[in-house]
């Protein structure tokens, strides 16, 4: 691989004896993983019954390596959302975090939604979590990411972070900033991100990063924690973002990140002011661990503004508004969705409790996707196939992950099956993976064309 010269050099000064092992990681393939979504299966249960080699990563309990022969990414398991695939340096910052069930989570830069996913697995679906993304094209993966986790309580908005900020004064009890960066970790993965890279870029996304810090910083709650991420290695945008923001901003402190003991420190001598607590950040390099590298800083408010009350969201009260879907659910569904509805033209949503009024807000997914309602019928949605288990159905069809018939059902094709007439959860080893409707003899395939396997 061709580093730029002006990389090489910056390096060469940074890290002195350590540079000769940093610049023969980029000798070495990329390490790839994936975090098991413990939202649909226990970590042991999918050790259990997983096809492919794997390898615990030390740092995050539901994160192994895998090997590019075994393409987790092709499998119906992926379809079933058994698992994300995640770079493994990144996996360290949804443990830094660290939600909890209940609370209120922004991500604020969280496209393709690595990170959004790892904190809804650990908030086990209670609380609220803001998934935000700029980029129009990077929000509808993000939600579809989100859709195919089987997660309830997410909310993909499409906006700046100014705009946010705006509606979300001293509300949040934790935000993620994974920051849009120069991607110097990314060249042995990306190599366009190595072609794009210069010293003027740089400089340019620091600025960026500082903006989007005070952003964010103005919607977190006192006694909040602030995580900041890159996966950069340059001090301007690591260390050098981290030690100008808590000096604007005294109302911030860095907090003491426990790390595993491949990480390494923040360098309190690559900053100009020195500031304490620099060393309480982390970097994590791809010469000392088994990962692409990562810069991760947690930051604690200490001080503000309380949290005002806000206009909640208005919800359906009226069931006649409902009834096609309360049919739906009457004849197909073993236990409710529980939730505020929402409905958004035919579209109907369930909504974390207490939802702020999202007024004058580019909205992706206002929550999960229940279905559509239609003339006098209700057609359920996909996301709420891979929300629901088959203890929540009446009629559910399951298929191995070996078979024709489930590259058949991936593929679009209808299926047949015998049985009551009506919806069925389809399921691959009885993980549920999307809709079929039973009439006659025949499943009607109802895979989303735009993910059905060519
Ligand atoms: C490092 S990526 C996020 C990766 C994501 N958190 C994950 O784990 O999958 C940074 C994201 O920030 C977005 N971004 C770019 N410019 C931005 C801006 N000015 N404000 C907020 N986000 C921005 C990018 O589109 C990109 O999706």
């Amino acid at each position: 691989m061709e580093l730029p010269k002006d990389f090489k050099e910056k390096m060469q000064n940074l890290l002195n004896d350590e540079y000769d092992d940093f610049l023969s990681s980029y000798n070495e393939n990329k390490k790839q993983g994936l975090r098991v979504n413990t939202l649909k299966i226990s970590v042991d249960q999918f050790k259990n019954i997983s096809p492919f080699e794997l390898e615990k990563i030390p740092w995050v309990s539901e994160g192994f390596f895998y090997k590019e022969k075994d393409k987790p990414g092709k499998h119906p398991y992926h379809e079933a959302g058994l698992y994300y695939i995640q770079e493994p340096s990144a996996m360290a910052v949804g443990e830094i975090i660290s939600p909890n069930p209940g609370e209120k989570v922004l991500d604020l830069c969280a496209a393709p939604g690595g990170k959004t996913t790892h904190i809804a697995s650990k908030m086990n679906q209670e609380g609220l979590i803001v998934a935000n993304e700029i980029h129009p094209s990077r929000a509808k993966i993000l939600s579809q990411n989100v859709e195919r986790m089987g997660i309830k309580n997410v909310i993909v908005t499409n906006e700046t972070p100014e705009n946010l900020s705006k509606k979300f004064e001293n509300y949040f009890d934790k935000i993620l900033v994974d920051a849009p960066c120069s991607g110097e970790g990314m060249f042995r993965k990306n190599p366009e991100a190595c072609s794009e890279w210069s010293l003027k870029n740089v400089c340019l996304c620091k600025e960026r990063q500082l903006d989007i810090l005070k952003c964010a910083s103005s919607m977190l709650k006192v006694g909040g924690r602030l995580v900041y991420s890159t996966c950069t290695f340059s001090p301007e945008e690591n260390e050098q973002v981290i030690s100008e923001f808590v000096k604007e901003n005294t109302n911030f402190e860095i907090e003491k990140i426990s790390a595993y003991h491949g990480f390494d420190k923040g360098r309190k001598d690559w900053t100009k002011e020195g500031v304490e607590g620099i060393e309480n950040t982390i970097r994590i390099w791809p010469h000392k661990i088994a990962g692409e590298g990562h810069y991760i800083a947690s930051l604690r408010k200490i001080d503000g503004e309380d949290s005002k009350t806000r206009k909640i969201l208005k919800t359906i009260t009226d069931k006649k508004v409902l009834k096609d879907y309360l049919e739906f659910e009457k004849e197909f569904l073993v236990s409710r969705i529980d939730g505020n509805y929402i409905l958004f033209g035919e579209e109907l949503y369930s909504i974390p409790k207490d939802m702020v009024s999202l007024d004058g807000m580019k909205i992706v997914r206002p929550g999960l996707h229940i279905g559509t309602i239609k003339k006098n019928r209700f057609e359920p949605s996909h996301a709420l196939a891979l929300y629901l288990n088959k203890l929540d159905v009446k009629y559910s069809y399951n298929i191995d992950k070996d078979s024709q018939q489930i590259i058949d059902y991936l593929k679009g094709h209808a299926l047949k099956i015998n049985g009551q007439k009506g919806w069925y959860l389809v399921e691959v080893d009885g993980y549920s993976i999307g809709w079929g409707k039973l009439s006659g003899d025949t499943l009607k395939n109802h895979y989303p064309k735009g993910l059905r396997w060519i």
